[in-house]
């Protein structure tokens, strides 16, 4: 009662800390940065990022347009402060005293490319910009969108390794799109509100690599051997969906802002100390012969605080993990490859 009377007379800010079971005096001040800002990811996620309570500044850099996105962003009312950079020169001062990266910079895909197409010229972006987050802030999380995130966070990580910097609980590849896809297509088919949907998705996040376990998913429903294997080719094919509806103009823009937003919320609770704060991410991993594998994730105060199992699986799933784990482990390799040539 006390607690939904003081949510009620508080300012915009104090009621979303306060809702989340903060009290308004003691959240930490968090550095933001978006590399990437004024692109079709990057200006959602900033607004949404900007309506994050626990943001205090927030950062946008872009190559170009950074400086429209950040005055308009910086209208909203809520807590953070907004600062845009454009350009490589003011790359440096975007980055200091970040407490969390988010990398949605690069060059999406056309109808009839794999997100691999993408490597020639993401991987070199990348590349740049892991090297100035080692130098500018090396102790920041680093949420990577940009594809082939099967590369891209391997190259990330070999960046980080040279510079002295590498932090294996830093570093994630952001698959929340496709955990949002299996809950939003699972919910459909299962008939139960998609709130209270959980679906684990591991090992990757390109085609046959995206694997949505359906038989970990909640509610249980009584779903027919069919409807899983269309439910989980439906969640591989997800961002081929969006490529191709959009028609040429791009892929998933919107529902990966929200997602980006959402896995930055939970790194930002982790790091402030909110606990079993779960999330699947890609990042070091040693729960199969992979280097590299997206699962479940425990969030804390330094990043991954640990890496959960993959659990029980199906023998429908289990032959999925096999099929995959070739191309992942070339993926992986091909991003390490390129970082140290
Ligand atoms: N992980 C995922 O689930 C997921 C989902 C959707 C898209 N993506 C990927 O995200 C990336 C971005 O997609 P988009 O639709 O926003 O593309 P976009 O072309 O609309 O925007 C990309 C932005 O990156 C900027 N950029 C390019 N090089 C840069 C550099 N060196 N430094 C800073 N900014 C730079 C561009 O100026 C542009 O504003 C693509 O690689 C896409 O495949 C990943
Ligand atoms: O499909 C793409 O190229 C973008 C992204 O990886 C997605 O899953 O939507």
């Amino acid at each position: 009662m006390l607690r939904s009377m003081l949510v009620r007379s508080a300012s915009p800010v104090k009621q979303g800390l306060l809702l989340r079971g903060y009290a308004s005096e003691s959240i930490p001040n968090r550095k933001v940065v978006i590399l990437g800002a004024a692109g079709g990811i990057g200006q959602p996620l900033s607004l949404l990022m900007k309506l994050n309570p626990l943001v205090s500044s927030l950062s946008l850099f872009d190559l170009a347009n950074t400086p429209g996105v950040a005055a308009d962003v910086a209208h909203i009312n809520t807590r953070s402060q907004v600062s845009g950079f454009m350009g490589d020169d003011n790359l440096g001062k975007a980055l200091e005293g970040a407490d969390l990266v988010i990398i949605p910079a690069g060059v999406p895909r056309k109808p009839g490319m794999t997100r691999d197409d993408l490597f020639n010229i993401n991987a070199g972006i990348v590349k740049n910009l892991s090297i100035a987050i080692a130098k500018y802030c090396p102790h920041a999380l680093v949420n990577m969108i940009s594809n082939p995130v099967n590369s891209t966070v391997p190259i990330a990580a070999e960046v980080f390794k040279k510079a002295g910097t590498y932090d294996e609980k830093k570093l994630f590849g952001v698959t929340t799109l496709d955990v949002v896809r299996a809950k939003t297509f699972y919910a459909g088919k299962a008939n139960v509100p998609v709130a209270e949907v959980n679906v684990p998705v591991v090992g990757g996040h390109a085609g046959i690599t995206i694997l949505p376990l359906f038989s970990q998913a909640s509610p249980q429903a009584n779903l027919s051997d069919d409807l899983i294997k269309a439910l989980t080719k439906r969640t591989q094919d997800g961002g081929t969906e969006v490529v191709e509806a959009k028609a040429g103009k791009g892929s998933a823009t919107l529902s990966m802002a929200y997602a980006g937003a959402l896995f930055a919320d939970a790194c930002l609770r982790g790091l402030n100390g909110v606990p079993d704060v779960v999330e699947c991410s890609f990042v070091q991993s040693t729960i199969t012969d992979l280097p590299f594998f997206a699962s479940k994730v425990r969030l804390g105060k330094n990043g991954v605080e640990e890496v959960l199992d993959l659990g029980t699986l199906s023998d429908f799933e289990k032959e999925g993990l096999e099929a995959f784990k070739a191309e992942l482990k070339s993926s992986i390799e091909k991003g390490v490859k390129f970082a140290n040539q």
